[in-house]
């Protein structure tokens, strides 16, 4: 129906009634969210189920509060001074904003990877037993075995399996981004956050990212921020638009992209504004 929207006909995915969600098909529950800068509110009384083991994408135009809300769910915006948050994210029935939370746990939990690939100047290896480390892991079968698992995982192995002991710094920036992606699996969080996490590649490493991501789901609920509405109809399977810090429709991200229910979704779907 809409031409400047993506084309959806090649799209497979397991549709899923997110109105009607069992409790097991559910990794995250934000409820009546709000968040603050200071004066200015950036989230208005977001209320959305993130499905489990899915790809969900948060697209709007830019300063509409995705990259708030993708990091509300990491606590992330817990180092911005002037941010207050009311309103709960429930994963597995508890609210990460509780007193009780350790939000270094809730972290090794909910992993993220941002916009530009950001790995330590450390080995290729070093950097994938990382987070192992600092949880005392220290057996070499042990750690050999994870950063094996995570770099296949991340589709990197071959491209590395000779050069582990080399600086990760001298890999190009899509293999850099896809270390990352490995260093933050290789901690089995449940979710993994990505904050735009090709704008800063080139195609071809976007497409490999691409195809990394739809891979993911298989064992992490993922939820991407993306600019890019192309990139969301190739990898998610939902999608949220965001407009002004309300969250103005969530639906499968076929239905989202032929047949959204709300003006303001085909308004902007469609290119009259972005
Ligand atoms: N640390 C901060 N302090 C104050 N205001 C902020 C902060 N971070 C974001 N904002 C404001 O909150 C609003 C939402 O920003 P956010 O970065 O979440 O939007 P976005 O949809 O991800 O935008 P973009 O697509 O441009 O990255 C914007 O008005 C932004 O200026």
């Amino acid at each position: 129906m809409i031409s400047m929207a993506p084309d959806m006909s090649n799209k497979k995915s397991s549709i899923i009634d997110l109105n009607n969600l069992q409790e097991q098909q559910i990794a995250l529950r934000i409820q009546n969210l709000n968040l603050f800068y200071a004066e200015k509110q950036a989230l208005e009384n977001i209320t959305m189920n993130i499905p489990k083991g899915q790809v969900t994408a948060f697209i709007g135009p830019s300063g509409c509060g995705k990259s708030t809300l993708l990091r509300c769910i990491n606590r992330m915006n817990d180092l911005v001074d002037t941010c207050k948050i009311d309103g709960q994210i429930l994963l597995h029935s508890q609210n990460i904003y509780d007193k009780s939370v350790d939000v270094a746990s809730l972290r090794r939990k909910v992993g993220m990877v941002f916009q530009r690939p950001n790995p330590f100047p450390k080995s290729i290896y070093e950097n994938v037993v990382y987070g192992l480390r600092l949880q005392g892991v220290s057996d070499r079968r042990v750690l050999d075995e994870v950063v094996e698992n995570a770099l296949r995982n991340a589709a990197l192995w071959n491209e590395v399996k000779d050069r582990l002991h080399d600086s990760a710094l001298g890999l190009s920036g899509g293999q850099q981004q896809r270390l990352v992606i490995a260093r933050a699996i290789a901690i089995e969080p449940e979710v993994l956050l990505l904050d735009e996490p090709t704008s800063a590649l080139d195609p071809i490493s976007t497409l490999t990212i691409e195809e990394l991501i739809t891979e993911l789901k298989n064992k992490y609920t993922v939820v991407i921020v993306t600019h890019n509405m192309q990139q969301a109809a190739r990898v998610s399977d939902q999608t949220a638009f965001m407009y002004m810090g309300q969250l103005i429709e969530h639906a499968d991200t076929n239905t989202l992209f032929t047949t959204p229910s709300k003006k303001k979704t085909e308004d902007y779907i469609t290119g009259r504004y972005g």
